[in-house]
């Protein structure tokens, strides 16, 4: 880094969380297309907002109408998609809100350099579990059939890797529960971890 010289704000991490009264984190739903990632951010954020958090969801077909539109589907591309949304979602973060990222993201890799640049300690990381038979059968977009006659190239889970997580900290089989079940166990799992100590509760 030349010629750069990064300074630190006169606010501190801890005086963020005491106003926002809750503890900043990102929340990573990774799994293929269709697997049920955006259906799940877009219910938790909604479920989450309205008990009062500061809740904002990035999800992959938005981002990559702005921020990432330059970008394709080559690794390279994927890569680079991730690298940029997880330093958005550092900045969010910083300043205090909880976030949702609802992105294929595919690479074991790429997941893990999103868990390095926001800190692993606010990183909760959801694998929407579905097989790729169910994905095609749902296929809500009609990508999987144009991807299976060959227009579309770099397609994941036809034509490109998915990797899936080895150990996230939720498994939500969508495949075989309803959407219902899917967002209890998401919102069960994900809520507590928003809560404020008590102690920095009381400081307010
Ligand atoms: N080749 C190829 N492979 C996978 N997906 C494709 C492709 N081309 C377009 N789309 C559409 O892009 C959405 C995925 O974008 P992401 O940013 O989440 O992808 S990635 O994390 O960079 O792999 C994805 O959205 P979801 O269906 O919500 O996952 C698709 O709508
Ligand atoms: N348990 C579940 N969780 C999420 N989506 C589900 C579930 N069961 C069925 N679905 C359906 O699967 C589809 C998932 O689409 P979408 O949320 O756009 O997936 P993605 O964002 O991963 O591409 C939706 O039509 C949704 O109604």
């Amino acid at each position: 880094m030349k010629n750069i010289y990064p300074f630190n704000s006169k606010v501190g991490y801890g005086q963020r969380r005491m106003q926002m009264q809750q503890e900043p984190r990102l929340v990573w739903l990774t799994g293929l297309s269709g697997s049920g990632k955006s259906t799940l951010a877009l219910r938790l954020e909604h479920h989450l907002f309205h008990l009062g958090y500061k809740v904002f969801l990035l999800d992959g077909d938005n981002i990559r109408n702005g921020l990432c539109r330059d970008l394709g589907f080559s690794k390279q591309d994927r890569k680079e998609n991730m690298r940029r949304v997880a330093e958005v979602a550092k900045l969010m973060l910083d300043a205090g809100l909880v976030v949702i990222c609802a992105f294929i993201s595919p690479y074991r890799e790429e997941r893990e350099l999103a868990r390095q640049v926001v800190g692993p300690e606010r990183f909760t990381e959801v694998y929407i579990n579905c097989s790729l038979q169910v994905c095609e059968q749902r296929d809500t977009k009609g990508l999987y059939a144009k991807a299976r006659q060959g227009l579309i190239k770099d397609f994941t889970g036809i034509s490109a890797p998915y990797e899936a997580p080895q150990s996230p900290h939720l498994l939500l089989r969508t495949d075989r529960e309803s959407i219902d079940d899917s967002l209890q166990k998401l919102i069960a799992f994900v809520e507590p971890q928003l809560r404020l100590p008590q102690r920095m509760k009381a400081a307010m």
